[in-house]
């Protein structure tokens, strides 16, 4: 006698998820109505994706339809997949960054402006409230450049990071330094870091040059691509890696790091030689990402809204963020 075996399969369901920012920074929070699956709960605007409809045609339906806004600009930011109990659910988030109209509630439903990382909003969707830690992570990050005159640098970090009004990584990176020379460096960019309250980032390449001088990790890793493949300090706190494949973007999400460093976008002195992928082909890349993306190769602060309409997060620098 064969078993029968009772297999409910869940429908599998594309959602548009609209991350709408306005001028304060704050984003638009919508709050179930009843009669939805989760009512009561928090979300961030949109709705499913229609047969041949596109995500940003669905989010632009949603917004309309929800809320009585045009989303005019915005950018795809990264997706993810949630197993709830009536569906499984994708969800492709994008950014929103100009849309006309006030937002009003046509299905009745209560809406707010609030932070990303809104902990006053309860309860939030399970599928988005782990996702806002990465959402609100810094959209930019600078490169430390001690090698190339430590005093060239150490005026460039300074400049960028005094008086900065938003956090931003910055990334102990150091491939020419060994030494009393990489310790001083270290030391300064240490200091900085916490003078500003930014949140320094130490390259893993860099680290094993630094390690023996220091009693312990001081601040999460950066891990190179080789280390994220090899996995050798899965034990450490690793807050990104650097990637240049699809392959390598889709293990930073297994490793379970909040971001990716992908590049290079265009050709730059430091890699000569090296063409650029160039915007086409980093969307290319990163649309089936499933952790938030910086762009990095020959960008500076000026390309973050080119960088974040080809779908990154935001852009990596040796340049200055000002
Ligand atoms: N809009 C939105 N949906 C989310 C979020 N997080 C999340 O898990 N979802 C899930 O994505 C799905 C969205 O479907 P929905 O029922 O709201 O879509 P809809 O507005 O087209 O519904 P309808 O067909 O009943 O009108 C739900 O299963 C919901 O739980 C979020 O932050 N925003």
């Amino acid at each position: 006698m064969s078993a029968i075996v009772n297999t409910v399969v869940k429908p599998r369901i594309d959602v548009a998820v609209a991350v709408v920012f306005n001028t304060h920074g704050q984003v638009l929070w919508a709050c179930r109505p009843e009669g939805k699956p989760y009512a009561g709960y928090w979300e961030f605007p949109g709705g499913k994706v229609e047969a041949a409809e596109g995500v940003w045609r669905a989010l632009v339906r949603e917004l309309k339809e929800e809320l009585d806004i045009t989303a005019t600009q915005g950018g795809p930011w990264f997706l993810i997949e949630h197993d709830y109990e009536h569906a499984n659910v994708r969800l492709h988030l994008y950014r929103v960054w100009a849309f006309e109209g006030d937002p009003r509630p046509l299905e009745k439903q209560a809406f707010t402006w609030a932070s990303l990382d809104s902990s006053d909003l309860s309860p939030i969707l399970p599928a988005t409230e782990p996702l806002l830690p990465k959402l609100a992570q810094p959209v930019l990050m600078a490169l430390s450049n001690y090698g190339a005159g430590f005093d060239a640098c150490a005026k460039r970090l300074e400049s960028a990071l005094e008086g900065l009004h938003t956090s931003v990584y910055v990334q102990f990176r150091e491939k020419a330094l060994q030494g009393d020379a990489l310790i001083r460096a270290y030391e300064h960019c240490y200091a900085l870091c916490q003078k500003t309250g930014q949140s320094m980032l130490l390259n893993s390449e860099t680290w094993l040059s630094l390690r023996e001088s220091l009693e312990a990790l001081p601040c999460p890793l950066h891990l190179t691509e080789a280390h994220l493949h090899s996995g050798e300090f899965a034990n450490l706190q690793c807050a990104g890696a650097s990637v240049h494949s699809a392959a390598s973007l889709a293990l930073a999400f297994d490793r379970g790091l909040s971001y990716a460093v992908l590049g290079t976008v265009h050709a730059t002195a430091s890699h000569p030689g090296q063409s650029g992928m160039g915007w086409a082909q980093f969307q290319a890349l990163v649309q089936a990402a499933r952790l938030p993306v910086f762009a990095i190769g020959g960008l500076a602060s000026s390309d973050l809204r080119m960088a974040q309409q080809h779908g990154a997060h935001g852009v990596a620098m040796l340049s200055q963020f000002k």
